[in-house]
Protein backbone atom coordinates (compact mmCIF):
# COMPACT_ATOMS: atom_id res chain seq x y z
CA UNK A 1 0.00 0.00 0.00
CA UNK A 2 1.75 3.48 -0.89
CA UNK A 3 0.86 4.96 2.29
CA UNK A 4 2.22 2.47 4.68
CA UNK A 5 4.98 3.82 6.79
CA UNK A 6 6.04 0.70 8.21
CA UNK A 7 5.70 -2.93 6.08
CA UNK A 8 7.18 -6.22 7.55
CA UNK A 9 7.24 -8.64 4.88
CA UNK A 10 7.47 -12.90 5.80
CA UNK A 11 10.28 -12.02 8.29
CA UNK A 12 11.89 -14.79 10.08
CA UNK A 13 15.29 -14.38 12.65
CA UNK A 14 17.40 -16.90 14.58
CA UNK A 15 19.52 -16.70 17.72
CA UNK A 16 21.53 -19.64 17.13
CA UNK A 17 19.19 -22.75 17.05
CA UNK A 18 16.68 -20.45 18.78
CA UNK A 19 13.55 -19.03 15.94
CA UNK A 20 12.74 -15.72 17.55
CA UNK A 21 10.44 -14.83 14.49
CA UNK A 22 8.65 -17.06 12.52
CA UNK A 23 7.22 -15.55 8.55
CA UNK A 24 6.07 -12.37 10.48
CA UNK A 25 3.86 -10.13 8.08
CA UNK A 26 2.45 -6.75 8.99
CA UNK A 27 2.38 -3.15 7.95
CA UNK A 28 1.48 0.41 10.14
CA UNK A 29 0.17 3.12 7.91
CA UNK A 30 1.02 6.94 8.33
CA UNK A 31 -0.94 8.38 10.58
CA UNK A 32 -2.05 5.06 12.59
CA UNK A 33 -1.21 3.22 16.12
CA UNK A 34 -0.46 -0.44 16.09
CA UNK A 35 -0.25 -2.40 19.82
CA UNK A 36 2.39 -5.18 19.60
CA UNK A 37 1.23 -7.61 22.40
CA UNK A 38 2.65 -11.03 23.37
CA UNK A 39 3.73 -12.62 26.30
CA UNK A 40 7.17 -12.39 27.39
CA UNK A 41 10.02 -13.62 24.78
CA UNK A 42 7.11 -13.63 22.40
CA UNK A 43 9.54 -11.72 20.07
CA UNK A 44 8.70 -8.48 20.33
CA UNK A 45 11.49 -6.70 20.82
CA UNK A 46 13.52 -8.36 18.50
CA UNK A 47 10.79 -7.13 15.91
CA UNK A 48 11.04 -3.85 16.80
CA UNK A 49 15.37 -4.01 16.64
CA UNK A 50 14.73 -5.23 12.99
CA UNK A 51 12.56 -2.40 12.10
CA UNK A 52 15.91 -0.40 13.52
CA UNK A 53 17.52 -1.85 11.29
CA UNK A 54 20.07 -2.84 14.17
CA UNK A 55 19.15 -6.38 13.67
CA UNK A 56 19.41 -7.82 10.10
CA UNK A 57 16.60 -10.57 9.71
CA UNK A 58 17.98 -13.96 8.57
CA UNK A 59 14.35 -14.04 5.61
CA UNK A 60 12.20 -11.35 4.75
CA UNK A 61 12.19 -8.17 3.98
CA UNK A 62 11.15 -4.52 6.01
CA UNK A 63 10.04 -1.44 4.32
CA UNK A 64 10.39 1.80 5.83
CA UNK A 65 8.22 4.59 3.71
CA UNK A 66 8.08 2.72 1.08
CA UNK A 67 11.91 2.33 1.20
CA UNK A 68 14.80 -0.03 2.26
CA UNK A 69 15.63 -0.10 5.28
CA UNK A 70 18.73 0.89 6.17
CA UNK A 71 18.11 1.92 10.24
CA UNK A 72 18.77 5.62 10.57
CA UNK A 73 20.19 5.86 7.11
CA UNK A 74 16.60 4.91 5.49
CA UNK A 75 15.66 6.64 3.14
CA UNK A 76 11.68 6.80 1.61
CA UNK A 77 10.47 6.13 -1.69
CA UNK A 78 10.92 9.53 -2.63
CA UNK A 79 14.39 9.75 -1.54
CA UNK A 80 13.92 11.68 1.72
CA UNK A 81 15.70 10.69 4.89
CA UNK A 82 13.40 8.32 7.25
CA UNK A 83 13.25 9.79 10.67
CA UNK A 84 12.95 7.45 13.44
CA UNK A 85 11.98 8.02 17.06
CA UNK A 86 12.89 4.77 19.52
CA UNK A 87 12.28 4.66 23.28
CA UNK A 88 13.85 1.30 24.58
CA UNK A 89 12.45 -0.63 27.14
CA UNK A 90 15.05 0.34 29.71
CA UNK A 91 15.82 3.66 29.39
CA UNK A 92 19.37 4.06 29.47
CA UNK A 93 21.41 7.22 29.09
CA UNK A 94 24.85 8.28 30.54
CA UNK A 95 23.91 8.92 34.09
CA UNK A 96 26.39 11.57 34.77
CA UNK A 97 25.19 13.87 32.36
CA UNK A 98 22.19 15.75 33.10
CA UNK A 99 18.39 16.03 31.50
CA UNK A 100 19.00 19.15 29.64
CA UNK A 101 22.83 18.09 28.27
CA UNK A 102 21.43 14.25 27.18
CA UNK A 103 18.49 16.10 25.17
CA UNK A 104 21.38 18.91 23.87
CA UNK A 105 23.06 15.77 22.76
CA UNK A 106 20.63 14.15 21.06
CA UNK A 107 19.10 17.33 19.32
CA UNK A 108 22.58 18.05 17.95
CA UNK A 109 22.94 14.56 16.65
CA UNK A 110 19.51 15.07 14.79
CA UNK A 111 19.89 18.83 13.81
CA UNK A 112 16.99 19.95 16.27
CA UNK A 113 17.38 23.40 17.98
CA UNK A 114 18.36 23.60 21.69
CA UNK A 115 14.57 25.92 21.52
CA UNK A 116 12.83 22.78 21.00
CA UNK A 117 14.70 20.86 23.63
CA UNK A 118 13.36 23.47 25.90
CA UNK A 119 9.86 23.30 25.02
CA UNK A 120 9.99 19.63 25.18
CA UNK A 121 11.71 19.78 28.73
CA UNK A 122 8.79 22.05 30.07
CA UNK A 123 6.10 19.95 28.58
CA UNK A 124 7.44 17.18 30.10
CA UNK A 125 7.66 18.37 33.34
CA UNK A 126 11.36 17.68 33.96
CA UNK A 127 12.20 21.85 34.08
CA UNK A 128 12.75 21.43 37.94
CA UNK A 129 14.79 18.99 37.59
CA UNK A 130 16.67 19.64 34.30
CA UNK A 131 20.49 20.96 35.42
CA UNK A 132 20.42 17.62 37.78
CA UNK A 133 22.63 14.56 36.68
CA UNK A 134 19.97 11.65 35.79
CA UNK A 135 21.64 9.35 38.56
CA UNK A 136 19.35 11.30 40.66
CA UNK A 137 16.48 10.74 38.28
CA UNK A 138 13.78 8.22 39.28
CA UNK A 139 12.17 5.47 36.84
CA UNK A 140 8.95 7.80 35.75
CA UNK A 141 11.43 10.82 35.18
CA UNK A 142 13.80 8.85 33.18
CA UNK A 143 11.34 7.34 31.21
CA UNK A 144 9.77 10.97 30.36
CA UNK A 145 13.18 11.82 29.46
CA UNK A 146 13.54 8.82 27.02
CA UNK A 147 10.28 9.92 25.43
CA UNK A 148 11.17 13.49 24.56
CA UNK A 149 14.49 12.10 23.10
CA UNK A 150 12.10 10.04 21.11
CA UNK A 151 10.15 12.32 19.39
CA UNK A 152 12.52 15.08 19.43
CA UNK A 153 13.03 15.16 15.63
CA UNK A 154 9.15 14.90 15.19
CA UNK A 155 9.73 11.50 13.53
CA UNK A 156 7.53 9.72 10.68
CA UNK A 157 8.09 6.34 12.64
CA UNK A 158 7.74 6.31 16.10
CA UNK A 159 8.88 2.82 18.26
CA UNK A 160 7.85 2.11 21.80
CA UNK A 161 9.17 -0.57 23.93
CA UNK A 162 6.98 -0.55 27.26
CA UNK A 163 6.76 3.47 27.39
CA UNK A 164 4.27 3.60 30.04
CA UNK A 165 5.88 1.67 32.43
CA UNK A 166 6.89 3.90 35.54
CA UNK A 167 4.62 6.35 34.84
CA UNK A 168 1.94 7.99 36.69
CA UNK A 169 -1.64 7.68 35.50
CA UNK A 170 -1.26 11.64 34.60
CA UNK A 171 1.80 10.66 32.97
CA UNK A 172 0.33 7.93 30.72
CA UNK A 173 -2.72 10.18 29.84
CA UNK A 174 0.39 12.67 28.59
CA UNK A 175 2.26 10.23 26.45
CA UNK A 176 -0.42 9.18 24.96
CA UNK A 177 -1.96 12.74 24.13
CA UNK A 178 1.86 13.40 22.23
CA UNK A 179 1.08 9.73 20.53
CA UNK A 180 -2.39 11.83 19.46
CA UNK A 181 -0.63 14.68 18.48
CA UNK A 182 1.91 13.01 16.13
CA UNK A 183 -0.36 10.84 14.33
CA UNK A 184 -2.17 13.90 13.56
CA UNK A 185 1.16 14.46 11.46
CA UNK A 186 1.17 12.01 9.83
CA UNK A 187 3.81 9.87 12.29
CA UNK A 188 3.38 5.19 12.70
CA UNK A 189 3.56 4.24 16.07
CA UNK A 190 4.21 0.81 16.96
CA UNK A 191 3.52 0.62 20.88
CA UNK A 192 4.82 -3.01 22.88
CA UNK A 193 2.94 -2.99 26.02
CA UNK A 194 1.80 -5.26 28.39
CA UNK A 195 -0.76 -2.52 30.28
CA UNK A 196 -3.33 -3.60 27.40
CA UNK A 197 -6.63 -1.08 29.01
CA UNK A 198 -4.08 1.53 28.81
CA UNK A 199 -3.45 1.62 25.37
CA UNK A 200 -6.85 0.48 24.34
CA UNK A 201 -8.93 3.33 23.33
CA UNK A 202 -5.75 5.02 21.71
CA UNK A 203 -4.79 2.26 18.72
CA UNK A 204 -6.20 1.60 15.13
CA UNK A 205 -4.76 -1.81 15.15
CA UNK A 206 -3.16 -4.21 17.37
CA UNK A 207 -0.67 -7.11 16.56
CA UNK A 208 -0.86 -10.47 18.98
CA UNK A 209 2.11 -12.51 19.07
CA UNK A 210 3.15 -15.46 20.38
CA UNK A 211 6.29 -17.88 20.25
CA UNK A 212 7.83 -15.04 17.52
CA UNK A 213 4.17 -15.88 15.44
CA UNK A 214 1.70 -13.78 14.54
CA UNK A 215 -1.40 -14.58 15.68
CA UNK A 216 -4.01 -11.94 14.98
CA UNK A 217 -3.48 -8.94 13.30
CA UNK A 218 -6.51 -5.81 12.88
CA UNK A 219 -8.89 -3.19 14.30
CA UNK A 220 -10.40 -4.19 17.52
CA UNK A 221 -13.61 -4.85 15.59
CA UNK A 222 -11.74 -7.12 13.55
CA UNK A 223 -10.40 -8.98 16.00
CA UNK A 224 -13.21 -8.97 17.98
CA UNK A 225 -14.85 -10.37 14.95
CA UNK A 226 -12.27 -13.09 14.72
CA UNK A 227 -11.93 -14.05 18.42
CA UNK A 228 -15.98 -14.57 17.92
CA UNK A 229 -16.02 -13.54 21.50
CA UNK A 230 -19.75 -12.49 22.22
CA UNK A 231 -21.13 -8.77 22.85
CA UNK A 232 -22.62 -9.59 26.85
CA UNK A 233 -25.94 -7.58 27.62
CA UNK A 234 -27.37 -7.58 31.04
CA UNK A 235 -30.87 -6.27 33.09
CA UNK A 236 -32.72 -6.65 35.96
CA UNK A 237 -35.29 -9.89 34.99
CA UNK A 238 -33.74 -11.21 31.95
CA UNK A 239 -34.31 -14.50 33.19
CA UNK A 240 -37.86 -14.58 33.32
CA UNK A 241 -37.87 -12.85 29.63
CA UNK A 242 -35.42 -15.47 28.71
CA UNK A 243 -38.39 -18.26 29.41
CA UNK A 244 -40.68 -16.57 27.37
CA UNK A 245 -38.68 -14.60 24.27
CA UNK A 246 -37.33 -17.65 22.23
CA UNK A 247 -34.92 -15.00 20.94
CA UNK A 248 -33.89 -13.81 24.28
CA UNK A 249 -33.54 -17.82 25.12
CA UNK A 250 -31.07 -18.86 22.60
CA UNK A 251 -28.72 -16.06 23.88
CA UNK A 252 -29.24 -16.67 27.37
CA UNK A 253 -26.49 -18.01 29.79
CA UNK A 254 -25.03 -16.66 32.92
CA UNK A 255 -27.37 -13.76 33.71
CA UNK A 256 -26.92 -12.01 30.72
CA UNK A 257 -27.48 -12.54 26.83
CA UNK A 258 -24.14 -12.97 24.55
CA UNK A 259 -24.63 -12.30 20.69
CA UNK A 260 -22.70 -10.86 18.37
CA UNK A 261 -22.62 -7.36 16.51
CA UNK A 262 -24.93 -8.33 14.05
CA UNK A 263 -27.32 -9.50 16.10
CA UNK A 264 -27.75 -6.28 18.64
CA UNK A 265 -30.17 -4.25 17.12
CA UNK A 266 -32.64 -7.29 16.94
CA UNK A 267 -31.83 -8.03 20.32
CA UNK A 268 -32.40 -4.02 22.26
CA UNK A 269 -35.12 -3.87 19.80
CA UNK A 270 -36.69 -6.42 21.34
CA UNK A 271 -35.95 -5.52 24.68
CA UNK A 272 -37.36 -1.95 24.40
CA UNK A 273 -39.94 -2.48 21.87
CA UNK A 274 -41.70 -5.72 23.05
CA UNK A 275 -41.13 -5.57 26.82
CA UNK A 276 -40.52 -1.89 27.68
CA UNK A 277 -36.78 -2.73 29.42
CA UNK A 278 -34.56 0.07 29.16
CA UNK A 279 -32.03 -0.03 31.51
CA UNK A 280 -29.85 -2.33 30.05
CA UNK A 281 -25.88 -2.45 29.98
CA UNK A 282 -23.82 -3.63 27.15
CA UNK A 283 -20.27 -5.13 27.62
CA UNK A 284 -17.98 -5.67 24.40
CA UNK A 285 -15.21 -7.97 25.04
CA UNK A 286 -12.29 -5.60 25.30
CA UNK A 287 -8.20 -6.06 24.08
CA UNK A 288 -7.20 -7.78 27.25
CA UNK A 289 -10.21 -10.19 26.85
CA UNK A 290 -9.18 -10.73 23.24
CA UNK A 291 -5.90 -11.34 23.84
CA UNK A 292 -6.39 -13.65 26.58
CA UNK A 293 -8.77 -15.38 24.00
CA UNK A 294 -6.19 -15.46 21.04
CA UNK A 295 -3.23 -16.74 23.69
CA UNK A 296 -5.53 -19.76 24.99
CA UNK A 297 -6.20 -20.79 21.85
CA UNK A 298 -2.29 -20.84 20.85
CA UNK A 299 -1.63 -22.87 24.08
CA UNK A 300 -4.40 -25.07 23.21
CA UNK A 301 -3.09 -25.64 19.71
CA UNK A 302 0.59 -26.07 20.72
CA UNK A 303 -0.50 -28.91 23.49
CA UNK A 304 -2.35 -30.71 20.54
CA UNK A 305 0.83 -30.49 18.46
CA UNK A 306 3.06 -31.94 21.20
CA UNK A 307 0.13 -34.22 22.02
CA UNK A 308 0.68 -35.69 18.78
CA UNK A 309 4.08 -37.20 18.17
CA UNK A 310 3.41 -39.54 15.57
CA UNK A 311 2.42 -36.66 12.97
CA UNK A 312 4.75 -36.34 10.21
CA UNK A 313 6.39 -32.61 10.05
CA UNK A 314 3.77 -32.08 6.47
CA UNK A 315 0.86 -33.51 8.78
CA UNK A 316 1.84 -30.91 11.85
CA UNK A 317 1.90 -28.03 9.40
CA UNK A 318 -1.63 -28.79 8.07
CA UNK A 319 -2.92 -28.96 11.45
CA UNK A 320 -1.18 -25.87 12.49
CA UNK A 321 -2.46 -23.80 9.84
CA UNK A 322 -6.18 -25.27 10.56
CA UNK A 323 -5.52 -24.37 14.54
CA UNK A 324 -4.56 -21.41 13.60
CA UNK A 325 -6.86 -20.59 11.15
CA UNK A 326 -9.11 -17.52 12.08
CA UNK A 327 -12.40 -20.01 11.96
CA UNK A 328 -10.65 -22.38 14.20
CA UNK A 329 -12.66 -22.14 17.92
CA UNK A 330 -15.70 -19.98 16.60
CA UNK A 331 -17.80 -19.93 19.46
CA UNK A 332 -21.81 -20.05 18.25
CA UNK A 333 -24.27 -19.06 20.98
N1 LIG B 1 20.67 -11.47 21.46
C1 LIG B 1 19.97 -12.58 21.72
N2 LIG B 1 20.57 -13.77 21.78
C2 LIG B 1 19.87 -14.91 22.02
N3 LIG B 1 18.53 -14.93 22.25
C3 LIG B 1 17.89 -13.76 22.21
C4 LIG B 1 18.57 -12.51 21.95
N4 LIG B 1 17.64 -11.53 21.97
C5 LIG B 1 16.46 -12.11 22.24
N5 LIG B 1 16.60 -13.43 22.38
C6 LIG B 1 15.53 -14.41 22.64
O1 LIG B 1 14.52 -14.22 21.66
C7 LIG B 1 13.23 -14.34 22.26
C8 LIG B 1 12.43 -13.07 22.00
O2 LIG B 1 13.01 -12.04 22.79
P1 LIG B 1 12.41 -10.57 22.78
O3 LIG B 1 13.28 -9.72 23.64
O4 LIG B 1 12.20 -10.15 21.39
O5 LIG B 1 11.00 -10.83 23.50
P2 LIG B 1 9.89 -9.79 23.96
O6 LIG B 1 8.60 -10.22 23.34
O7 LIG B 1 10.32 -8.38 23.70
O8 LIG B 1 9.81 -10.07 25.53
P3 LIG B 1 9.50 -9.11 26.80
O9 LIG B 1 8.01 -8.86 26.81
O10 LIG B 1 9.93 -9.94 27.95
O11 LIG B 1 10.30 -7.85 26.64
C9 LIG B 1 13.46 -14.65 23.74
O12 LIG B 1 13.37 -16.05 23.93
C10 LIG B 1 14.88 -14.16 23.99
O13 LIG B 1 15.51 -14.91 25.00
Amino acid sequence: MENNAVCVNEVTHHFGDFTALKQMSFAVKQGQTMALLGHNGAGKSTLIKIILGLIKPDIGEVSLMGGANEGSSSMSSQGVPVRLGYLPENVSFYDKLTGEEILHYFAALKGVSKAKVATLIEEFGLDYAKDRQLKTYSKGMKQRLGFAQAILSEPDILLLDEPTVGLDPHASQFLYSKIAALKQTGCAVIVCTHELSLIEPHIDTAMIVAKGERLALGSLAQLRALSGLKIQLKCEGLADLAEKEPLLSRLYRHDALYFDREQQDQVVRCLTSQYGKFGFSIMEPGLAEIYRHFMAESESSHQALALTPSLNAQSKTSLKARLFSPFFGMKNV
